[in-house]
């Protein structure tokens, strides 16, 4: 990625919300300054889902024994199709409601939107990772993201920090905590069908999160930028986690593929699975870790919220045994707590997958 000029310490700017830059009408300094590329500038058409080439999954007909075998396993030719390719796909028949998705956006959103002393209790510092905040200070040189964000720890249940969700809104805990189960419905049917689409045993990648896999919650708030053209809501990255599951309100988000930027379109009650660097080692490079980044917008706001699926920390994890021959050997090692290797790279612009190649 392009070094930017640093005439602030990311450290000042960081300490500050990009809501009060907007609020406050200001030019984005040179630090949030990333774009230079002319070939994708505005993204802004509501084009229609059916124009989408982000393939789209009915996780209905691979959990359920009514759905028939013929269209389980068309779902699962897609579905492994989807993530060797893309890397990630839409889901729908995902089990959650709609009024559901819509109630975390709300919460989400009246969250962002409440005065900052109140979202201050929840306030996180230039360092810390979990809280209110922006992203914890990357290398000198790196871009920043025209962006805030909650991030809180979900799973296991013994490591929330209960002191960093919000009371206000209400209802915020119980429905963190319901999606929360939700979401967790939903892991354990695409890591099932991830499985069956490979033709392993059912329940391998799930052996290998672990019984304490981790789920983290992370809420972006992408307010408006005057420059769209010039900053990014967050930067072109591989997640690190095994897979992430999102669901946004408006479009944003963008999917690497062939060297071109790929929008994902405005789907009300799909979500996306996106896969991370460790489901790439686990299958052993077959399912691909998508670069994504978010635009900004000149007019328009936008909620995303990303939830990361992560192995249990200090378990170690590694390609399937099922998918090693001689024809196609391991291409990874097996790897620990790759997250913490990962957020080092990303903290630099870089990738980190390099790392866990034999
Ligand atoms: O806001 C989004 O849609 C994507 C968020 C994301 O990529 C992340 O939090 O890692
Ligand atoms: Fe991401």
């Amino acid at each position: 990625m392009a070094k930017v000029s640093t005439d602030v310490p990311a450290e000042i700017l960081l300490a500050k919300r990009v809501q009060e830059m907007v609020m406050n009408d200001e030019e984005p300094a040179a630090q949030y300054k990333c774009r230079t590329d002319k070939d994708d500038a505005e993204d802004d058409n509501d084009d229609p889902i059916s124009s989408s080439p982000i393939p789209i999954i009915d996780l209905s007909f691979l959990s359920c024994s009514e759905a028939g075998e013929v269209a389980t396993e068309q779902e699962l030719v897609k579905l492994k199709a989807a993530l060797s390719s893309w890397g990630c796909f839409q889901a729908v028949g995902h089990g959650i409601s709609n009024i559901l998705l819509n109630e975390v956006q709300r919460v989400a959103r009246e969250f962002f939107g409440q005065p900052m002393e109140e979202k201050q209790k929840y306030g996180k510092t230039v360092v810390d990772f979990e809280g209110y905040g922006a992203d914890p200070v990357p290398e000198e040189g790196q871009s920043l993201d025209w962006s805030d964000r909650l991030f809180l720890s979900v799973k296991p249940e013994d490591q929330r920090n209960y002191k960093l969700w919000p009371t206000d809104p209400e209802s915020f805990r119980a429905i963190l905590e319901e999606y929360t189960k939700e979401i967790e419905k939903v892991t354990g049917m695409v890591s099932r069908a991830m499985a069956k689409s490979l033709d392993l045993d059912e329940n391998c990648f799930l052996r290998q999160f672990g019984e304490r896999s981790q789920l983290q919650a992370r809420f972006n708030y992408y307010l408006p930028c005057k420059r769209p053209d010039l900053v990014l809501g967050l930067k072109p990255h591989a997640d690190g986690t095994g897979y992430t599951i999102i669901m946004q309100d408006e479009v944003g988000l963008q999917i690497r593929k062939d060297d071109k930027w790929f929008k994902v379109p405005k789907n009300p009650g799909a979500i996306l699975v996106l896969m991370g660097d460790q489901m790439q080692i686990m299958s052993n490079g077959i399912f691909k870790s998508p670069v994504h980044r978010v635009l900004s917008n000149a007019k328009r706001d936008r909620i995303s919220v990303a939830m990361f699926y992560t192995p249990e920390v200090g378990k170690e994890i590694g390609p399937e045994d099922g998918l090693i021959t001689e024809e196609s050997p391991a291409l990874y090692r097996k790897v620990k707590d790759y997250a913490d290797v990962h957020i080092g790279y990303y903290n630099k612009g870089l990738r980190s997958i390099h790392t866990a190649q034999v």
